[in-house]
Formats: structure tokens, C-alpha cells, sequence
């Protein structure tokens, strides 16, 4: 069953609480975005799962070396997966996958800024990931031109588990599902709306009809 999961791009642990207090019964996953674990450290991750047991918590590492060493740091603070970036050395990723063997946890291959994020997608499956995230960051989706129809096709032509992160809201996320990902990420969908509550409401509803 395909999984909607809300990325929190917010900068301090008690702003993340009261949004995942407010979302959670409308997502399966909840994501503590890179900005946040940065400013907060594992300690967010603590108090997140702590508060949400019933969740899978997606510490959005973006781990670049020693991915055995950082994703154990993720999963001793409570996370059931952590992102690993897709354009580093297989080594990396395969060391995090040891390291989630250990806990009982999964790896999450982020393809933000792979050229043919595909081809790593198909690649990056072989080593043990739980699925892979075909992924345009902030930047990426400020850039002229950006559509996230180019995810929604790349996912159709994967042909492995994947999530699309990149500008999911209520207008794609039909589509996105549709392209048959394991998961759909949304951010600013949800934590830049004025009623959050609602807007993971309507998410959901969409995302299940679809
Ligand atoms: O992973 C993300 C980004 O790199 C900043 O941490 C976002 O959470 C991801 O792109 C989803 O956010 P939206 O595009 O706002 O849905």
C-alpha cells in the first residue's frame, strides 16, 4: 500500500512537534528535513519519535560518506530511515544498510542532483534499500521550467520501489500516485499552508482516491 509521508522543512524542534501534532493523523511517515536535524540535532528525532511511536520517522540525512557510522547515529536516536545520497560511492550506501540490518531499520537512497536519476535508482536497488527517492530539492524547483511531471515519468519507468519528492501537492498528487510510487513526499504542501491540519486532510483524501 502506497504511503504519503510529510516532509518538515521547519527549523526548530517545537515548531515540528506542533505540525506533526496537527498532520499525523493524515500521513504514514514523517520526515524531519535536513534544515531541521541540522539545527536541532538528533535530539529532534528523539523527542519526534517519542511522540509518535506509531510513525515511521525519515531522518532526511542526505549522508554523503561514513553512511554506516551517520545512519546508525539515526537509528540509535529512534529513526526508521535515512536518507543516503545516490551520487556518492556504492560503499556508503552499503555500509548504511549494514548499519540498518543491525536495527532493524531501512535505507533510503536520495537522487537529489543525480544526472540519470533512473539508471541509480535501478543501480542503488540491488544494495538492500528500502526504495529510492526520486528527488528535485527547493532549489531545484525554483529553477525556470522545473514541472515535477519529469519525476512522475522517471518513477513509471523505474521498474523499483520508489517516492517522489518535488513539489507533491493537492493539483499532482493523483498523478504521482498513479506513476505507482511506494511513497509520496509533501513539504511546503502541507507545512506552508494555513491550515495545516487540512491540507494533509485533503492530501490524504486525494492520495487514497487516486
Ligand atoms: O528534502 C527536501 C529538501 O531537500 C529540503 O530538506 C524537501 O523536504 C522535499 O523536497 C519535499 O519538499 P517539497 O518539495 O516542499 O514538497
Amino acid at each position: 500500500m502506497a504511503k504519503l509521508q510529510v516532509a518538515i522543512d521547519l527549523l526548530s524542534t517545537k515548531e515540528a512537534l506542533e505540525l506533526a501534532a496537527k498532520v499525523a493523523p493524515y500521513v504514514d511517515i514523517i520526515e524531519l528535513g535536513t534544515p531541521l536535524i541540522k539545527s536541532e540535532g538528533l535530539a529532534v528525532i528523539k523527542a519526534m519519535k517519542a511522540a509518535h511511536p506509531d510513525k515511521l520517522v525519515f531522518a532526511d540525512f542526505k549522508t554523503a560518506d561514513t553512511g554506516e557510522l551517520e545512519a546508525g547515529m539515526a537509528f540509535g536516536a529512534g529513526a526508521d530511515l535515512v536518507t543516503i545520497l545516490g551520487s556518492v560511492d556504492d560503499a556508503t550506501i552499503i555500509g548504511a544498510v549494514k548499519a540498518a540490518k543491525e536495527h532493524g531499520k531501512g535505507v533510503v537512497v536520495d537522487t537529489i542532483g543525480v544526472k540519470d536519476r533512473v539508471k541509480r535508482a535501478q543501480e542503488v536497488s540491488k544494495l538492500g534499500v528500502e526504495f529510492v527517492e526520486l528527488h528535485a530539492g527547493l532549489d531545484e524547483q525554483a529553477l525556470p521550467g522545473y514541472s515535477i511531471q519529469v519525476l512522475i515519468d522517471e518513477a513509471k519507468r523505474a521498474g523499483v520501489p520508489v517516492s517522489i519528492a518535488g513539489g507533491v501537492n493537492l493539483k499532482t498528487i493523483a498523478a504521482v500516485k498513479q506513476a505507482g510510487v511506494a511513497v509520496a513526499v509533501a513539504g511546503g504542501a502541507i507545512y506552508g499552508a494555513a491550515d495545516p491540519a487540512a491540507a494533509a486532510k485533503e492530501l490524504r483524501a486525494a492520495f487514497d482516491a487516486a
